[in-house]
Formats: structure tokens, sequence, C-alpha cells
């Protein structure tokens, strides 16, 4: 695993849209040959999609022969509604690049049968062979992509239900009042993740340190479903300073030492 320790969560958008501008370039997509980029909703990511539209208006990345698959969706929710994963990922970034229309992946969170919806989605991510980079963030609790504690570690696209703890925390989406927050989502699963040729996790904020920790120094374990990334080949975890409140300053040290030499290490 590579954790690069930043100052601050502008940073943390500016390395990240960087990265991810470069990964495309470096691929060279077409038409025949896209490239993959799995992409998450959330406060974090905000500042990675305002700095991706940046580097398109500037020339320096297309996205017209990338393919977008998210990683999750409420379910029953209007897709016209403001706080669907659907308008968010419209909103804050489809709407303002070459993204064409037919290379969007999204889960549909209104349909009559979830299990073929989510296999659906499990077979269309195939047709491609696999994710090129799975861009996520993470819940207070240390979930990736709606995999909530206990998920298991195989899992794939499935129907999940939603913990008190992460309604009440994207109950800030929906005037405070947890009661509008939908109780079950769709989602990838950590299998899912975990078969992506790369994963980037974004992670900012002290609210984020304890999830933080387990990713870095705690034991692969299902009640923090981020920390599967360690039995990834190449995982990375972008991180801002007080997300590291929890990690031993030896660790921090270790990691910055790490980029310091520019060593690439997984
Ligand atoms: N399903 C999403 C996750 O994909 C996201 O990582 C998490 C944290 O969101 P935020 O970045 O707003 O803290 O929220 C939701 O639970």
């Amino acid at each position: 695993m590579r954790l690069i320790p930043l100052n601050n969560a502008k940073d943390v958008g500016l390395w990240s849209a960087r990265y991810i501008a470069d990964r495309i370039n470096k691929f060279q997509p077409t038409a025949e040959r896209p490239f993959v980029l799995g992409l998450p909703t959330g406060g974090t990511p905000l500042a990675t999609y305002q700095r991706l539209i940046e580097l398109y208006q500037a020339g320096e990345v297309s996205f017209k022969n990338v393919v977008t698959f998210n990683m999750d969706e409420y379910v029953g929710m209007a897709s016209d509604h403001p706080e669907s994963y659907r308008n968010f990922m419209y909103n804050n970034f489809f709407n303002h690049v070459d993204m064409q229309e037919q290379n969007i992946n999204l889960l549909d969170g209104n349909t009559t049968d979830h299990e073929a919806e989510c296999q659906r989605y499990e077979d269309k991510i195939k047709t491609y062979g696999r994710i090129n980079l799975f861009m996520g963030g993470v819940g207070n609790d240390g979930h990736i992509a709606f995999n909530e504690p206990a998920s298991s570690l195989a899992s794939r696209t499935r129907i999940k239900t939603l913990t008190h703890e992460t309604r009440i925390a994207n109950s800030r989406f929906f005037d405070g009042d947890i009661n509008q927050v939908p109780k079950y989502s769709l989602t990838i699963g950590v299998g899912t993740l975990l078969d992506s040729e790369e994963v980037m996790i974004l992670i900012t904020g002290h609210n984020k340190a304890q999830a933080l920790q387990a990713a870095v120094e705690g034991c692969v374990n299902h009640l923090w479903t981020v920390s599967a990334l360690q039995l990834h080949p190449k995982s990375m975890i972008i991180c801002d300073e007080p997300s590291t409140q929890e990690l031993k300053v030896k660790t921090v040290k270790y990691f910055q030492e790490l980029e310091a030499e520019n060593i690439t290490h997984i």
C-alpha cells in the first residue's frame, strides 16, 4: 500500500486529480480501448472533481474515451432528487466535462429487481475486462462504497442496509433529518473493488482518523472494510493532516520519507 500524507483537503483534491489525469493520458484511451474509471460521491471527492474539470478546461485531459462506473446509489430515491448519487455526479462532474452519455454507468436504485440490477452491473464491468482505477472515499466507520461494518470482504454488487451511524452522517445532506435518509443502497462489493487494477482512496478530516488508522495500522478486518485495501496489489490512500491524528508518528514519518524519496511502494 502507498500512503500519501498531504497538508490539507485541497492538496488531496489537487494530487488525486493530477494522478487521474496522468493515468488517463498515459493510457491513451480510444473508443475501442477506453480507460475505465470507478468513481465515488460524497464531500471528500468534490475537490478532485473540481480540479479535474479545471484540467479538462485547460486542455490537459479528455474524458471522451473514459468509461465510468459509480460505486453506489440510494434505493428508492427519485432519480431527479437533488441528493441522488446520479444527480450528484451530473451536477458535480459529468455535465462539466466531455464524458459521453453512453460511457456513464450508474446503479439504478429504483429498479424492482435489485438482484438483477446488481448482476447487470457486475456483468457490464466484466465486458471491459476490469476497472483500471477506482477512486473512493471512506465513511467514519471505515466503510468503502456502502460496504458497512461486517460486510464480506469477498462481496459483490448487492443491496445493503445502511447503518444508523451512516444515516446520521449523511443526514447533513437532508436538512439534518435522518428520516429523509434512505435506509438501503445498492453498492459494489468489496470483492468488486478489489478486482480493479488500482484503487485510490481519499481520506480527509479528523472524523476519518479512526478509519485511516484501521486501514493502515489495523489488521484486515470486516468491521473496517477499508482495511481490505491491504489485500490489493496496487492500492493507495491520499490523506490530509487532520485524518492522520490516530496514526503513530512513526507510521506517518515512514510514508512521508518513502514519498520524499519518490519510491513507488506497494
Ligand atoms: N457511500 C458513500 C461513500 O462512498 C463515501 O465514501 C462516504 C463518505 O462521504 P464523505 O466524503 O462525504 O465523508 O459517504 C457515503 O457513505
